[in-house]
């Protein structure tokens, strides 16, 4: 079995609690209340501008110009792509996009971020491609799942959000996963273990990212923004 295989195994029963989530089940159905879309994309938000500094980060420990090409492609995909799926839910909720950005992390996402970025500064880059293929696969996964078994039409309100992340063929996941189960190969037991645990740690915290938007998650004590 390949590494990305077994790390898949591991984590099934983390992907399939995701597959339950209300807030994944809400989008298969066209049932989220509008609060929840806007916590979830003022959050999204900031996770993706953390996600782009952490390719940044990866950028800096490649060796070869492969790898680089590889974040670097990813970098603009955020930049230019990932904005279909937010603005999906900002028309559903009714808000434009802009009003959305700029807000404190909940504390959900600071872990999340926070997990990533610890890694990124510390780890090999065989440990900063654990702990990000989540991102991208348990996404794709939602969308592949919805799309089986939703097959939404075009009037379902998330029919944007589904197509967009399940209808990917060259993706992201696939090229994670090769690059990884490269690294795999020459990476010593200890090193190996490391990127399990950032992988499934990162599953988790996707998780509770779901949780976080669909409980309109926020510090025990209310702060004012200090502006
Ligand atoms: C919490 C959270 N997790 C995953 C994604 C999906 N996503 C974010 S960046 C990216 C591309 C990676 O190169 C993908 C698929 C999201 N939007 N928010």
């Amino acid at each position: 079995m390949s590494f990305s295989a077994e790390l898949r195994k591991e984590a099934n029963p983390i992907f399939h609690a995701i597959f339950e989530h209300p807030f994944v089940q809400g989008i298969a159905n066209g049932e989220l209340k509008k609060e929840q879309l806007i916590h979830y994309v003022k959050q999204d938000f900031e996770y993706l501008s953390s996600f782009i500094r952490i390719y940044g980060i990866a950028v800096s420990k490649c060796e070869n110009r492969e790898d680089m090409d590889m974040f670097n492609q990813q970098i603009s995909f955020i930049l230019k792509s990932e904005i279909h799926p937010h603005n999906n839910f900002c028309q559903v909720a009714g808000v434009p996009y802009e009003v959305l950005q700029g807000y404190p992390l909940s504390p959900s996402s600071h872990h999340y971020i926070r997990h990533m970025l610890t890694v990124a500064h510390e780890g090999t880059l065989g440990e900063i491609l654990a702990v990000l293929l989540p991102c991208p696969w348990t996404y794709w996964e939602i969308g592949k799942r919805i799309l089986n078994e939703v097959n939404p039409d075009r009037s379902h309100p998330f029919y944007d959000w589904i197509n967009f992340y399940g209808n990917r063929t060259d993706s992201i996941t696939t090229k994670f996963c090769d690059r990884i189960d490269e690294w795999a190969k020459e990476a010593t037991e200890r090193e190996k273990e490391k990127m399990k645990e950032h992988f499934l740690i990162s599953c988790q915290l996707e998780y509770m990212f779901w949780d976080m938007a669909y409980k309109l998650e926020e510090w025990p004590v209310k702060m004012e923004v200090v502006k």
